[in-house]
């Protein structure tokens, strides 16, 4: 048996976590910890997911850490300084891992993934990702590291600045530059968590989409990574190390 603590227990998502952890036959859950609750109460978890918010992830982050407890982490916000920050706590608490995923919906990985492998054969590559009003960060999690693996797979391929003539425009009408690939959002009642990779080449298009229909759909991947965190070495960003891809 794992014990598992989750942080953020009272939240969309963490509630759902809640649910899978307790149906597991291999995990225990030991600790339901939300706004205001004292971090001693993750006290006896070998793992902690948490789905709170980006202003707080860090400080869970470090308590965790220093704990010597295995974080397995939806919350969304990290950039490159926060990361280097993490891997600095998890070198200084050896034997500790730390799964940091923007998504954990197969699909939605699948989606980056396939992304990731079309970048490189279209001249432009912009991302629209849609979601429901109450989420406190744009550009989603999700739109940032897909930003970052199409640039990525860009630069690799020595492709050069995507066209683009525009020489006035207001405020905004162009969305955020992620390592120069552009992101819409869109935020909208009735939505839960949508994204477009709109591909473009001479004469033809792709559009990759992917939809979250419902919140329980990121748990097989949060049991996989409250599973597959312990035999992980120091940090890990993305479900798709865990993924056979
Ligand atoms: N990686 C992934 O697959 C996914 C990531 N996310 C990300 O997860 C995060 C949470 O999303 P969601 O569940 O929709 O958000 P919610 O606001 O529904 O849930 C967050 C919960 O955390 C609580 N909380 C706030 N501060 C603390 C704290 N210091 N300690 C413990 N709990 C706290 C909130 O309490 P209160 O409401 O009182 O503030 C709330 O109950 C976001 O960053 C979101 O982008 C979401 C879906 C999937
Ligand atoms: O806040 C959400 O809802 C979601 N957040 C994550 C993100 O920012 O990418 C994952 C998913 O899009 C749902």
């Amino acid at each position: 048996m794992i014990r598992v603590g989750v942080l953020g227990a009272r939240g969309r998502v963490g509630i759902e976590v809640c649910k899978a952890v307790e149906a597991a036959d291999d995990l225990e859950l030991v600790a339901a910890v939300d706004k205001d609750d004292p971090l001693e109460g993750l006290t006896g978890s070998e793992v902690v997911v948490d789905f709170t918010h980006p202003d707080v992830v860090m400080g869970n982050l470090e308590w965790c850490i220093s704990h010597g407890i295995h974080p397995v982490v939806g919350t969304t916000g990290f950039d490159a300084g926060r990361l280097a920050t993490v891997r600095g706590w998890l070198d200084a608490n050896p034997g500790t891992n730390a799964l940091i995923a923007p998504n954990f919906g197969i699909a939605a990985v699948l989606m980056m993934h396939f992304a990731q492998q079309a970048a490189r054969y279209f001249d432009s590559v912009e991302i629209v990702e849609l979601h429901h009003p109450n989420k406190a960060d744009a550009p989603s999690g999700t739109a940032r590291r897909t930003a970052e693996l199409v640039a990525e797979a860009r630069r690799k391929a020595g492709a050069g600045p995507m066209p683009d003539a525009t020489s006035t425009e207001l405020d905004g009408a162009r969305g955020a530059s992620v390592d120069d690939v552009r992101v819409h959002s869109v935020r909208l009642a009735g939505l839960i968590a949508h994204q477009e990779v709109l591909l473009g080449g001479d004469g033809e298009l792709l559009t990759i989409r992917h939809d979250t229909m419902n919140r329980s759909s990121f748990t097989p991947g949060v049991l996989l990574g409250v599973r597959r965190v312990g035999e992980l070495s120091g940090l890990t960003v993305g479900l798709e190390h865990l993924l056979d891809l």
